[in-house]
């Protein structure tokens, strides 16, 4: 490496003598920082070094007649400006690097930083960084800053553009590399040898990749249920009564598609740290990696919770409006009329007035913790918050925000699941399809005590990978003094979890089975199947719950 690397973080442009730092100032002599190239990206980060105090050469193929540089750069052929400088970043596409192999002999020793991107993956067999490596045998080949954009260093990096990663083969080549991207103002992450260079490159071609798994889940269930609650509500009424309600599909079914996938994304939040947790239970041991899929799945949790937070501010939002539809207003009108004509009075239920006041305000105080939940996973606000804290808010806050949409659904069907006329064509209404999976994460939940699982997962996906690697470099050890058998009263209380988890199953497929019954047989003789089968079934349910809470 060359004597003059060492000074390339250190030196400063004369004149701009407020960005100096103090013990640079004092330097006479500062090496320049050289660029290949002058097209957007060179221009760019010319600028952005040139404010940070750096001294910057161009190399052109056209030293006289380039584009416009930053004011204050020196432009010169390609030889003269990697002469001058000891860093050199190549600021030019990938197809034009060939006329660097007559300049291998100026560039040998000297830290090459590649900041190259691809328009597509897989079009070369080799990596950009690793190909410029093989044209230039002598010289220190960084892959850096291609994750950013011309712009981006033009304007100042956000929050989203502050990372830059950063790989080689030489440690010596990557410091001064990574020395001038902090004094950019740019955070540093060092991804290793030359060999990742490939997955840097691939970065910039991925769209959203952690929202996808989450939006096309979303997408899915949101496709889903509005084809079945078309076919239940607006097909079957035109099919069994003729009428054509098809307006609905604009406020009302979007107004149950909406709650319905919320209600679900949030319960799938929070399925697989109860699935984690089985699974070390069953595993017994918690420091063996979980199956990829569970992996996958626990990383985008946030964005999972962010888009049911989305759905439930729209079902709030529709809810708001009902009173100003025209539907709803000719509706109340129609009703006010007949009944003042036939000279009617209604009288006033308790009971409905009850359940409708207690749905509304369960529904309220759910939404109030969802976007509490909402606003904690704001790195500015999660920062701010111990582990403690934030786990606690995440996790307690989150399963009471669950239960609580979960009760303002099952307060919302009331008894209507007792009424005929609610299976059309046989089959049940979306919310009540929508219950299922919250149900059983929430009596998961409760069945899943602290003497059952040990330590709960973390659901901060960047402190999981942390847990994780300390997992690994525990595991050696760990697996020889926690892999012990689990305790036989742990054991009886997975039984007996797996046992309530089948009831409330059952619950369900009874409930089902005795509503078909009920409308097919009178209703005196149904009543009496009712009342037996669920008299039953309850005592026995009764015995297990007994029995848990007894060995717990
Ligand atoms: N623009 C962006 O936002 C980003 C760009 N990058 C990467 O930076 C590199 C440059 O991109 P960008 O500045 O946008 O591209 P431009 O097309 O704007 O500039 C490329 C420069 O390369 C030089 N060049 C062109 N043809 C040849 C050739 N045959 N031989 C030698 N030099 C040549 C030219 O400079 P001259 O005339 O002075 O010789 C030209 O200005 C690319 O590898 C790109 O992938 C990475 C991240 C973001
Ligand atoms: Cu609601």
């Amino acid at each position: 490496m060359s004597d003059g690397l060492s000074d390339v973080s250190t030196g400063l442009k004369q004149e701009s003598v407020a960005l100096c730092p103090l013990e640079a100032a004092a330097a006479p002599q500062q090496e320049p920082l050289c660029i290949f190239g002058t097209g957007d990206f060179g221009r760019s980060l010319g600028q952005r070094l040139l404010q940070a105090g750096y001294k910057v050469v161009y190399g052109s193929r056209r030293p006289q007649s380039c584009g416009p540089v930053p004011p204050g750069t020196q432009v010169m052929s390609h030889m003269a400006a990697a002469q001058s400088a000891s860093l050199v970043f190549l600021c030019i596409h990938r197809e034009n690097y060939d006329f660097l192999e007559t300049l291998a002999h100026q560039l040998s020793g000297k830290v090459l930083v590649d900041v190259s991107n691809n328009l597509k993956k897989n079009i070369y067999p080799e990596a950009n960084a690793e190909y410029l490596q093989k044209l230039i045998p002598g010289g220190h080949v960084v892959k850096a800053f291609n994750t950013l954009s011309a712009w981006a260093l033009q304007n100042g990096p956000a929050d989203a553009s502050r990372q830059v990663y950063l790989c080689g083969n030489s440690t010596e080549a990557k410091q001064p590399v990574s020395e001038v991207a902090t004094k950019l103002g740019l955070s540093v992450l060092d991804r290793g040898s030359l060999n990742a260079a490939r997955e840097l490159e691939d970065f910039p071609l991925e769209l959203f990749p952690v929202w996808r798994l989450p939006l096309r889940l979303t997408l899915g269930l949101t496709v889903s249920f509005y084809t079945y609650l078309f076919l239940r509500d607006v097909i079957y009424t035109y099919v069994t009564e003729g009428k054509d309600i098809s307006f609905r599909i604009m406020v009302s079914l979007a107004n149950k598609v909406f709650p319905i996938v919320s209600l679900i994304l949030l319960s799938l939040c929070y399925l697989p740290g109860v699935i984690a947790a089985f699974l070390q239970l069953y595993r017994g041991t918690k420091y063996k990696r979980f199956p990829d899929w569970l992996d996958r799945w626990m990383l985008c949790r946030k964005q999972l919770g962010l888009i049911a937070l989305g759905y439930a501010c729209l079902h709030v939002l529709y809810t708001l409006i009902i009173p100003i539809r025209y539907y709803v207003r000719f509706k109340i009108a129609e009703s006010t009329i007949s009944k003042v004509k036939m000279n009617q009075t209604s009288t006033f239920d308790t009971s409905v007035a009850w359940r409708s006041d207690s749905y509304l305000a369960v529904g309220i105080l759910g939404f109030g913790f969802y976007i509490l939940l909402g606003i904690t996973s704001l790195p500015s606000v999660s920062n701010a918050l111990s582990w403690r804290e934030f786990s606690f808010v995440q996790s307690k806050l989150g399963y009471l925000t669950l239960f609580l949409c979960t009760l303002h659904t099952y307060l919302y069907g009331g008894t209507r699941f007792l009424i005929p006329s609610t299976y059309k064509w046989c089959t049940p209404p979306g919310y009540m399809l929508c219950l299922l999976l919250p149900s059983v994460v929430l009596s998961a939940q409760a069945a899943d005590s602290p003497a059952l699982r040990g330590p709960q997962p973390d659901p901060h996906p960047k402190r999981l990978g942390e847990e994780r690697r300390r997992g690994r470099q525990q595991k050696s050890a760990a697996n020889v003094d926690l892999k012990q058998p689990i305790p036989p009263v742990n054991m009886f209380l997975v039984q007996t979890s797996v046992m309530l988890l089948y009831c409330e199953k059952l619950t369900f497929y009874n409930i089902y089975n005795i509503v078909i019954k009920y409308k097919i047989a009178s209703y005196q003789l149904s009543g009496i199947t009712f009342s037996c089968s669920q008299g039953l079934f309850n005592h026995f349910r009764c015995c297990c719950y007994y029995l848990y809470v007894a060995h717990l």
